[in-house]
């Protein structure tokens, strides 16, 4: 399976915020995109997660499943925000995602408890998630990429708040979504501990 991204650019309000990217990603490639602050990254992935469309340009999915056209119904979305909700335990805002989700074809995802454990945070899933530190947080919202077997991760400041130790589990499950075959698209300042990736630097627009 290919993801194609064809001379896509985006709009925001009135400003065009990036124009003509181009990229293709096979199974077990990754798309580190960095750039300064202001400079497109979480737009280009909200466009790539159908939240937000693209100006002009393409997406597409080549040999993949066929009745799925555009990338966004294959892909995790791993905003800045968490998309949990606060008053919910841990368990149940993951057990929403995992049914909200589904599987795609190809994969299946793991249960709620083996994903809390993959992220190393197995005893506290009857917290609720706005008890739990920053950290935390976002530990467990990485733990809703496993929990429903997408094979496009999508990833904004994933490493955001997260120590040395939940960085290494991190790259590690990343590598190990790469050697499944999957695809990332990651927007980062920090680097991710990947191997070889292709890289898009994104410079914005001047006004
Ligand atoms: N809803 C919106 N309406 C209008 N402009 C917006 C909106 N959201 C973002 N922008 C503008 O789009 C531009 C790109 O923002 P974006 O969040 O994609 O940048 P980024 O590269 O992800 O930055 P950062 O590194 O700070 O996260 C910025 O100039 C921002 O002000």
């Amino acid at each position: 399976m290919r993801l194609l991204a064809e001379g896509l650019s985006a709009r925001r309000g009135e400003d065009l915020i990036f124009n003509d990217i181009s990229f293709a990603l096979g199974a077990g490639e990754a798309l580190v995109v960095t750039g300064p602050n202001g400079a497109g990254k979480s737009t280009l992935l909200r466009v790539l997660a159908g939240l937000l469309r693209a100006e002009s340009g393409r997406l597409r999915i080549e040999g993949g499943p066929a009745e799925f056209a555009h990338p966004y119904e294959l892909s995790h979305y791993l905003g800045h925000r968490n998309a949990m909700k606060q008053e919910l335990t841990v368990r149940e805002n993951l057990s929403f995602w995992q049914r909200f989700m589904g599987d795609s074809p190809g994969g299946s995802g793991i249960d709620v408890n083996a994903a809390a454990e993959a992220v190393g945070l197995a005893g506290i899933t009857h917290l609720p998630f706005g008890y739990l530190s920053a950290g935390q947080q976002r530990r467990m919202a990485m733990a809703k990429l496993l929990v429903a077997y997408r094979p496009i991760w999508l990833l904004d400041e994933p490493t955001a708040a997260l120590d040395a130790g939940a960085d290494r589990l991190f790259a590690a499950l990343v590598t190990a979504h790469l050697e499944r075959g999957g695809i990332i698209i990651a927007a980062t300042h920090q680097p991710l501990g990947l191997g070889s990736t292709q890289s898009l630097q994104m410079k914005g627009f001047t006004h």
